[in-house]
């Protein structure tokens, strides 16, 4: 089975927006747990736009499932998932400002930082896994860095998959491949959705965790549009 973790960060974004508590992140999540998802995933970024790294320590409190950080490990994040000790610490390497996250790891160049930085992680008993693009060499690469797991960076497969291109799908399949042969468990995420979720899990059966944010809070506000204006109107009446 391919465990889902809800992406939390729009929610963070909607309540930063207006300065408030609406809406209320705890809240959500519990409700979000309570309707079935197998985990919480949350991405701080340094400038604390839409998760703080206030909300990642609330949230250790109140997470039942598996809670996943995904971030650049500087000193700060390391910090942070040190001190909230989540089930799952998933490496990105975002630039400073990028509005999201563009790019896996060369992890070929970085095998020593991230083999350092995995240790540490490991050695406090946080799973780890590395954000990667859909290439048997980074995969490799990720496989020499003892990482537990890595994520595959499904843009480029969601991108291909709206325009109807069906092949888009590929080079995940050699990718996860390979993992499996080099003994890694796979993740993946970026983009996914409710249109094209089920064509990549089965393509990728041996999919163990997909977090998915942007699209289901927009899906969320799609499906639920009609009942809340009949709401409305009904009080207004
Ligand atoms: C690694 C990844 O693809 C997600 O964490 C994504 O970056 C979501 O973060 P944003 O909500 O900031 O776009
Ligand atoms: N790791 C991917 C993630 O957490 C959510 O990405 P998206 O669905 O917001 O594109």
């Amino acid at each position: 089975m391919t465990k889902l973790s809800v992406n939390v960060n729009k929610i963070a974004t909607l309540r930063n927006s207006r300065g408030g508590n609406v809406p209320n992140l705890l809240r959500v999540t519990k409700d979000i747990e309570s309707f079935g998802a197998q985990g919480i995933t949350i991405h701080p970024r340094p400038d604390e736009r839409h998760i703080r790294y206030q909300d990642a320590r609330d949230l250790k409190k109140l997470v039942t499932t598996e809670f996943n950080i995904e971030g650049n490990p500087i000193q700060k994040f390391m910090d942070l998932v040190l001190e909230v000790r989540p089930t799952q610490v998933t490496l990105v390497p975002d630039a400073l400002n990028a509005i999201t996250s563009n790019a896996g790891w060369d992890t070929i160049t970085n095998r020593s930082f991230l083999k350092e930085v995995i240790a540490t992680f490991k050695q406090n008993n946080i799973r780890t896994s590395i954000f990667v693009d859909a290439d048997p060499k980074m995969v490799a690469g990720a496989a020499e860095t003892g990482t537990d797991r890595i994520e595959l960076y499904t843009e480029s497969f969601a991108e291909a998959f709206d325009k109807g291109d069906m092949k888009g799908i590929d080079p995940f399949i050699e990718a996860a491949q390979t993992a499996d042969q080099l003994g890694l468990g796979i993740n993946a995420g970026h983009d996914l959705s409710l249109d094209n979720i089920k064509y990549f899990k089965d393509n990728i059966p041996n999919l163990l965790e997909v977090s998915i944010g942007h699209a289901l809070i927009c899906e969320s506000l799609y499906l639920g549009l009609e009942n809340v204006i009949n709401m409305y109107l009904n009080k207004l009446k």
